[in-house]
Order: C-alpha cells, then sequence, then structure tokens
C-alpha cells in the first residue's frame, strides 16, 4: 500500500471550507456506531471538533514529510493513551473518518483516492498505536500532581506550581495537558513555564478565559493541596542547543510560559548568548511575571527584559503592539527567535521578522492546542 499524498491533500481541500459540519458527521458516525466510546469525550465537543480538525490538517499537510509525520503522530499517539485510546480504536475511528471524507469530498471521490486515504489512514494509525505501545513500556499514560503553590498574580491570571506524583520528562518549551476534579475528561494545554528541575516541580501561568472551563478553575477554584491530573508533554519549540546565535524572545501575555522555560534552560545550560526577552502585555497590571523576571536579569548580564504596555497609554516604559515594538529595534536578522502568545501576534511578528530577512528555519514558535 503506497501513500498517495496529493490524492488526500486535493480531496482534503474540499472538505477544509465545511470543517464544522464533516467534525459534527464524523462525531456523529463514530457514536453512532461505536455508542460506548462516547464516555471516552467531554459533554460538550466544540473544541474537539476544532482540535479534530486541527490534527487532521497537520497530518494531511506533513504526508510528504516523513520524519515530521512521524514525530508529530508519535506524540499524539502517546497523548493519547491518557483517554483510555488501545489498537481497537483505531479501528472504529478510521471507518468513520473515512466515510466523513467520503460524504464530503463525493465531487472529486474516486476509487483511487479512497485507497490514498486507507493507506494515509494505516499508516497514521499504526505509527500513533506503535508509539503509543512502546511508551506504555516505561511510561504512564497521565500523572497526579499535587499543587504545592498558587499564586493570583493579576485579576485573572495565577501562576500554579505543581508537584507530579512520579517524574514527567519534558524540554523546556514543551507544553502538558490539564485535568481538574471539576470537569472530568476536559483536558486543556498550558506550556510549562520553567526548565526541568531536580525537584521535577512544574510551573504553570494560566489567564481564566471567559468560558475557560479549566482555566477558571485553575485560576479562581484551585488551592494549594489540590490534585489534578497532567498529560506527557508534547510540542516542538526546544531550546537553542548549541547553536551560538543571540536569541530573541518575544512573549505576548502569558505566552511568557514556554519562553521563560527556554530562557532558564539556557541559564543553566551555562551558555552565555545575549538574550532580548521582549515581554508585552495590554497594562502594567497584567505583566504578571515581570519581577521575576527583573530578578533573572540583575544575575544574569547577558539578559535582557523589555517590558511592552499597548493598551495603557501613560505606560512610562515602551508602548505599543509587540510586533510593531520589536521593529523599532534595529535588526534581528542575525537571532534565533522564539515566539508565543495570541495567535495574531505571533503571525504578525513572523511576517514582520521575515520581511526583515530572518530565515523561517530560524523563528520557532509552538503549536499548542492541537493535540
Ligand atoms: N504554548 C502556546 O502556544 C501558548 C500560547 N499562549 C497563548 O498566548 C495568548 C496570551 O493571551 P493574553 O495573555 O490574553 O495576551 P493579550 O491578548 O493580553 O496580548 C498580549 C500582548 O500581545 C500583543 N498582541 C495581542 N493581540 C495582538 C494582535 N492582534 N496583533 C499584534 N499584537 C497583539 C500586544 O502587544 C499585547 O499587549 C493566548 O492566546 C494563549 O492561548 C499562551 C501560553 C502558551
Amino acid at each position: 500500500m503506497s501513500l498517495n499524498p496529493r490524492l488526500v491533500k486535493e480531496s482534503f481541500s474540499v472538505i477544509e471550507p465545511v470543517a464544522d459540519k464533516a467534525a459534527a458527521y464524523f462525531y456523529g458516525r463514530l457514536f453512532a456506531e461505536n455508542p460506548h466510546l462516547r464516555g471516552m469525550f467531554p459533554p460538550a465537543m466544540d473544541l474537539q471538533r476544532d482540535r479534530l480538525f486541527g490534527a487532521l490538517t497537520r497530518i494531511v499537510w506533513s504526508l510528504d514529510s516523513p520524519d515530521g509525520l512521524a514525530s508529530y503522530l508519535g506524540q499524539l499517539g502517546r497523548d493519547h493513551r491518557k483517554y483510555g485510546v488501545v489498537a481497537a480504536h483505531y479501528t472504529a475511528v478510521g471507518n468513520a473518518l473515512l466515510a466523513t471524507a467520503r460524504r464530503f469530498a463525493a465531487e472529486v471521490w474516486t476509487a483511487e483516492v479512497e485507497a490514498a486515504w486507507v493507506a494515509a489512514y494505516t499508516v497514521a494509525a499504526d505509527l500513533m498505536s506503535k508509539a503509543a505501545e512502546a511508551d506504555s513500556e516505561f511510561s504512564p499514560a497521565w500523572w497526579l500532581a499535587e499543587v504545592v503553590d498558587h499564586e493570583l498574580r493579576a485579576e485573572d491570571i495565577a501562576v500554579l506550581t505543581l508537584r507530579p506524583n512520579q517524574h514527567l520528562p519534558y524540554t523546556a518549551g514543551q507544553h502538558i495537558t490539564v485535568q481538574t476534579p471539576r470537569w472530568p475528561r476536559v483536558w486543556r494545554s498550558y506550556s510549562v513555564a520553567n526548565a526541568p528541575r531536580e525537584d521535577g516541580v512544574i510551573r504553570l501561568h494560566v489567564r481564566a478565559l471567559t468560558g475557560g472551563w479549566v482555566s477558571t478553575s485553575l485560576v479562581r477554584h484551585t488551592r494549594v493541596g489540590d490534585t489534578l491530573m497532567l498529560g506527557p508533554a508534547v510540542g516542538g519549540m526546544v531550546p537553542p542547543g548549541d547553536n551560538v546565535r543571540d536569541v530573541l524572545c518575544v512573549a505576548g501575555g502569558t505566552g511568557l510560559a514556554p519562553l521563560k522555560a527556554i530562557v532558564e534552560d539556557i541559564i543553566t545550560s551555562g551558555r552565555r548568548i545575549n538574550v532580548h526577552l521582549l515581554y508585552g502585555a495590554r497594562t502594567s497590571g497584567e505583566l504578571y511575571d515581570l519581577s521575576d523576571l527583573v530578578r533573572m536579569e540583575a544575575a544574569h548580564p547577558w539578559l535582557r527584559v523589555i517590558p511592552v504596555v499597548s493598551d495603557q497609554p501613560f505606560f512610562e516604559g515602551l508602548r505599543g503592539m509587540l510586533p510593531e515594538v520589536m521593529s523599532r529595534f534595529p535588526s534581528w536578522a542575525d537571532h534565533e527567535v522564539y515566539l508565543c502568545g495570541p495567535t495574531d501576534m505571533v503571525n504578525e511578528t513572523v511576517r514582520r521578522l521575515q520581511e526583515a530577512g530572518v530565515p523561517l528555519s530560524r523563528i520557532h514558535r509552538d503549536t499548542a492546542a492541537e493535540l
């Protein structure tokens, strides 16, 4: 069975404009044919549908690059262990997916297209289930973690410190998923905000979002001593390693979390590259981690922290939206750049960096929330 990425991409592009309907149909069909699977999913399926399409889009567009595909599907397979996914579930999902694709790409569907989808799904399911199986030999499907500190740093932003009940491996820049006892089966992604430490403690920066079940629960209803469930670490944004270039980090709001972990990783690595951290928030009160960053800056002369405020006219420091403020500096063309924050901020920053001559290979951004 050989892969034919072109046929899958072409037929998938017919489905993309009706993604919402297709995702609703997919889950309707999956649960109608396999009612026992419904209990594995959260009561409200809206975010789940977006995630499905996010993941499918990424898989379809990675079909041409085997390494990227294997790495992403390996993470996806390991992460799905926490839902209780076993090999038999892949057949049920494959059937529902094929039925969905056949229906929503009917205008271009042929026996060849069907064969291409079957081949692609077989490869994907195989990569996921093999990675999950290998992982199960040495790693739990999920972790319990005790909340050992909870600081409300702004009206709706908290910094939580968690101690997992056993070692949870990760690298700086990765994210984990969190489930609270209040919302069973609802998992949300958060970047780990510290580099790995000897004591295994993990910090999260959380903003309570309107209508955000987990974020509101973490910020407003979680206390020291509570227990949370954590999924495995995933994500491809990794620290600069042996690279000797100077680093620029652009952090919007709680997007600071993974970038702070990366800066901490540079500190613990002992390397002395220059690091500029542009840290932006709407108001000075929302620069919730500034005092800690200023302490880090004082201890490490090669680190420069630059606070930026966008929505407070009389703020005495740098004012403006992050992408525009970043462009006021002479040049970042020789830097390795790390970005995290609101999607529009990240996209606009990437656009400006490319315009200024920074190649995409040197721009690192996280794509959380896809798993
Ligand atoms: N691993 C990841 O991918 C993570 C992503 N995030 C994301 O970061 C975001 C943080 O949100 P908030 O704290 O509410 O930030 P925010 O909305 O308060 O924005 C912070 C700053 O980003 C810039 N900005 C915001 N919108 C912009 C736009 N449309 N164009 C240009 N610049 C803009 C401004 O300088 C603003 O002061 C969330 O969307 C969250 O999902 C957060 C943590 C980790």
